[in-house]
């Protein structure tokens, strides 16, 4: 579907946009446009890929006049900009606001204008049933998409988003931390050994997206069904995979905004959505805006509905989770005793 297209990634130059990046540059596209804020990485990654089918724009998603360059003439758009890190939008929730929320509504309005055939929005499980100020906003901006696709003719846009969990050894997350901490010989740090969360490479994620740009209509949210593994099996693992069975682990405790186990479906959403056996499609509320059924109708499908969570989807074991380890490039390097590159 992308032969001979335009795409353009907002926040290109992120993980997940190199990620794409590396699929797709030798694939039948015509041109991959870059738009971030990040001159100095936009840099690297012309030198790094050398290819005539990328082209840098410099913006930010704040600035709706900076996207209206690069909406122009693209046929998709994968909206992946986004402040992602959980300390620094709890510090500064209205930054939070600023880029995930207004931001968001200032790429949508701007394809919408260039009639941008497929929008794909990147959500996170943080923002279901959110507890922290990324995840709050992550969850406005899937209202706004949602509330966006509403009135479009999917003959003209189609928006859509996608919503992953912790993507396995990206950058700054708890793999490559772990392995650091063993290398260095420095007691491996566990917040608490029973939380859970979702397992997924970078290479499910973009499969995921890819899923949603084909399979889409107006207002869906995708989300694919993942394994999980509680913090201690995923230390035990490590241990195992760079063979230094008897590392030390210290419990250091749960840290701010945590959540015990993560969700990627809320109940409401479980019930109403569609399973597509690799993925679970929600589709949009289209509840008439008169409001009335909103006051006066329940749906008892919802009450024996239950979440979809990190606690309750398939659990890996120690043996599980080394096979799923052991499959990541990252963790194929560090055992080969070379210098790592995260996955993200
Ligand atoms: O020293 C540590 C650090 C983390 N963890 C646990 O490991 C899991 C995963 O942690 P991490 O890889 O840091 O991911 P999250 O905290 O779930 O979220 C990270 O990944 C998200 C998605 O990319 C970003 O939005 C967040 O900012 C970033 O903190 C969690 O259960 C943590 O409690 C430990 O046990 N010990």
């Amino acid at each position: 579907m992308f032969e001979d297209k335009c795409l353009l990634i907002t926040g290109g130059t992120g993980s997940f946009g190199n990620a794409v990046l590396r699929r797709f540059l030798s694939s039948a596209i015509r041109e991959i446009r870059i738009f971030s804020r990040d001159e100095k990485k936009q840099d690297d990654q012309r030198k790094f890929y050398n290819s005539d089918k990328l082209k840098f724009y410099l913006g930010d998603v704040r600035d709706y006049s900076s996207l209206l360059g690069p909406m122009r003439g693209a046929d998709f758009v994968f909206h992946a900009a986004a402040l992602k890190q959980v300390p620094s939008c709890e510090f500064h929730p209205m930054e939070a606001v600023k880029t995930n929320v207004v931001g968001t509504e200032n790429v949508l309005e701007a394809a919408i204008a260039s009639n941008v055939r497929r929008i794909v929005c990147l959500s996170t499980d943080k923002a279901v049933y959110p507890i922290n100020a990324m995840g709050i906003s992550k969850a406005l901006m899937e209202k706004v998409m949602v509330a966006k696709s509403r009135n479009l003719d999917a003959r003209s846009t189609v928006i859509c988003g996608t919503r992953y969990g912790n993507v396995m050894a990206s950058r700054g997350s708890v793999i490559p931390l772990f392995v650091d901490q063993i290398l260095a010989g420095k007691p491996i740090t566990i917040t608490d050994p029973n939380m859970t969360r979702f397992m997924m490479s970078l290479g499910d994620a973009v499969d995921l997206v890819l899923y949603a740009f084909e399979h889409g209509d107006n207002g869906d949210i995708f989300v694919q069904k993942a394994p999980a593994a509680t913090i201690e099996v995923l230390a035990k693992a490590m241990v195992k995979v760079l063979d230094r069975p008897n590392h030390p682990i210290q419990i250091i405790g749960t840290r701010h905004g945590e959540k015990l186990y993560e969700t990627l479906l809320s109940r409401e959403e479980r019930a109403s959505a569609q399973d597509l056996d690799l993925y679970y499609r929600v589709p949009p509320d289209l509840r008439d805006l008169n409001y009335t059924k909103f006051f006066e109708e329940g749906e008892t499908q919802i009450s024996r509905s239950e979440d979809y969570n990190s606690h309750n989807t398939e659990r890996l074991d120690v043996a599980g989770m080394i096979k799923l380890l052991n499959s990541l490039d990252y963790i194929r390097t560090v055992v080969a005793g070379r210098t790592p590159v995260n996955e993200g």
